[in-house]
């Protein structure tokens, strides 16, 4: 019913995509081992920031696939903190027909000393309310 696919290079959003997958009892996976979207009723998508955008195999991945009328929930992880991968892959997925219920984003440890400790329990914890509300929403 519900499908958390993340793109995560060192392993932030990745923390995400399993807490939201615990949360709502969906299964999470990596878009790199993806070619086609998954049938679901809510896809939560998920990347790192790298460069201020999105992954580039996330970006790819929006690019290729048939996504009119799908609907997404967004999440992301980034140095700043300031959620522009989000943003992103959100007016992305709108050019493509899709729609975006909602998105969370927050700080991710990035280099090795910025942002240690995150995504941390607060963040973990906003995550999995976050999935709560899309799912009722929806
Ligand atoms: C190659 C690279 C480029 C990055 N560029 C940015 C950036 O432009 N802006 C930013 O806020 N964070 C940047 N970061 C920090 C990451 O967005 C942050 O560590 C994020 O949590 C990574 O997610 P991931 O662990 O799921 O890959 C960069 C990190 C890497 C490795």
């Amino acid at each position: 019913m519900y499908k958390v696919l993340y793109y995560s290079m060192t392993g932030n959003t990745k923390k995400l995509a399993m807490a939201i997958a615990d949360e709502i009892g969906a299964e999470a996976e990596s878009i790199k081992s993806l070619t086609t979207l998954p049938d679901a009723e809510v896809v939560f998508l998920g990347s790192g920031n790298y460069g201020n955008k999105p992954g580039e195999d996330m970006s790819k991945f929006i690019e290729k696939n048939d996504l009119s009328g799908r609907k997404f929930a967004l999440f992301g992880t980034s140095g700043s903190g300031e959620g522009n991968e989000v943003r992103a892959m959100s007016e992305a997925l709108r050019q493509k027909g899709a729609v975006v219920l909602g998105s969370y984003y927050c700080k991710g440890r990035a280099f090795l000393v910025i942002n240690m400790g995150h995504p941390g329990k607060e963040d973990l914890e906003g995550v999995r309310k976050f999935a709560r509300e899309m799912i009722k929403s929806n």
